[in-house]
């Protein structure tokens, strides 16, 4: 869908892209990366609207270079910002926007209607868009890239703005993009837990350089780590202590130190969980030396601490 080759954007103060090179096929993709990583004008070169610096960049097996009319055609894209005119109704600019897209005036009419739907707008379609919540106007934006039917969309940070419940209402939107739809999406966003749930496929870039690109359950994997609390025995009395022997017997990776738990609820250990044969090992390992499980839940790592291993493993290089 989207290839990448040492892409390059350097503006005359700053790198926005440092020699990028990806490869993305179907289905959805996270674009993941802080506010200023380059996230924007990686899709602003994926639509041929901002030449590259160095390198190149093919969409649908086309050129950005040379065919960004063409790629405009195959491709939606949801910008960031609010872009909608306050006084026309999401039906009427939708309309435009599909006849801008070369739409004939029954299917463009015919073609909103079903896309406005499908985004759940209802009756509120015909009143000026100057009055819409955020929510709403997140749903037009999706709906005008949606509406010539493409074979990708590009979302600019389509959460934005939105409340735990309008984001969840998005992400399953999007998800439905691709399930519903055979529609491919890459979608950006600074935030890495939402898109693990959203997204098959997940890029992580960080002042414009390749943190990691891998898919969402090879992520998910080695990002995962286990929160183990047991309880104290007869036979052991310090039954943190006993469940991390036995557990770095069995090879399990433990992390260093305990975390504090509950007062009198002994220790947590933090262990990588490498898929389900690692809870059943845990449970059944405590249930072996007859300590009380108190919790065994997953630790998800956070976003700034993917940073932080690929600063730190660029340290080590160096
Ligand atoms: N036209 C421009 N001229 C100069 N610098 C620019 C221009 N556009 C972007 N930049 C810079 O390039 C870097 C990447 O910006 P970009 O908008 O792509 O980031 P982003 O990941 O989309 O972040 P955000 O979500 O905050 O928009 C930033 O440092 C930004 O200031």
């Amino acid at each position: 869908m989207i290839a990448t080759e040492s892409l390059s954007k350097r503006f005359p103060r700053v790198t926005a892209l440092d020699r990028l090179s990806l490869d993305i096929g179907p289905g959805v993709t996270g674009l993941v990366g802080a506010n200023g990583a380059g996230k924007s004008t990686m899709i602003k070169i994926l639509l041929g609207l901002s030449p590259a610096t160095e390198g190149r960049a093919e969409v649908l097996g086309l050129d950005v270079a040379t065919s960004g009319a063409q790629i405009r055609e195959r491709v939606g894209y949801m910008p960031e910002h609010d872009c909608l005119p306050p006084d026309v109704s999401a039906t009427e600019f939708v309309v435009h926007m599909a006849r801008m897209s070369g739409l004939p005036p029954t299917a463009a009419r015919e073609r909103t209607a079903d896309t406005l739907r499908h985004v759940g707008l209802y009756e509120e379609r015909y009143r000026p868009m100057g009055g819409y919540s955020t929510g709403m106007k997140q749903r037009v934006k999706l709906a005008q890239a949606l509406v010539h039917d493409p074979q990708l969309v590009l979302l600019d940070e389509p959460t934005n703005g939105l409340d735990p419940v309008g984001r969840d209402d998005m992400l399953g939107l999007i998800r439905r993009v691709w399930t519903d739809f055979g529609i491919s999406v890459l979608v950006t966003s600074h935030l890495l837990g939402e898109l693990e749930r959203t997204c098959d496929h997940v890029v992580v870039i960080d002042g414009g350089r390749l943190l990691r690109s891998s898919s969402t359950s090879d992520f998910t994997r080695s990002t995962t780590t286990l929160a183990v609390e047991v309880t104290d025995s007869d036979a052991h009395p310090d039954g943190t202590e006993a469940l991390r022997a036995a557990l770095t017997a069995a090879g399990v990776t433990l992390h260093a130190g305990v975390e504090d738990g509950l007062p009198g609820a002994g220790h947590i250990l933090l262990l990588e969980a490498s898929g389900e044969e690692t809870y059943d090992l845990v449970r059944d390992t405590v249930a072996g030396l007859g300590l009380g499980l108190v919790r065994m839940e997953q630790r998800r790592h956070h976003i700034a601490e993917v940073f932080k291993a690929a600063d730190q493993q660029e340290v080590t290089a160096r």
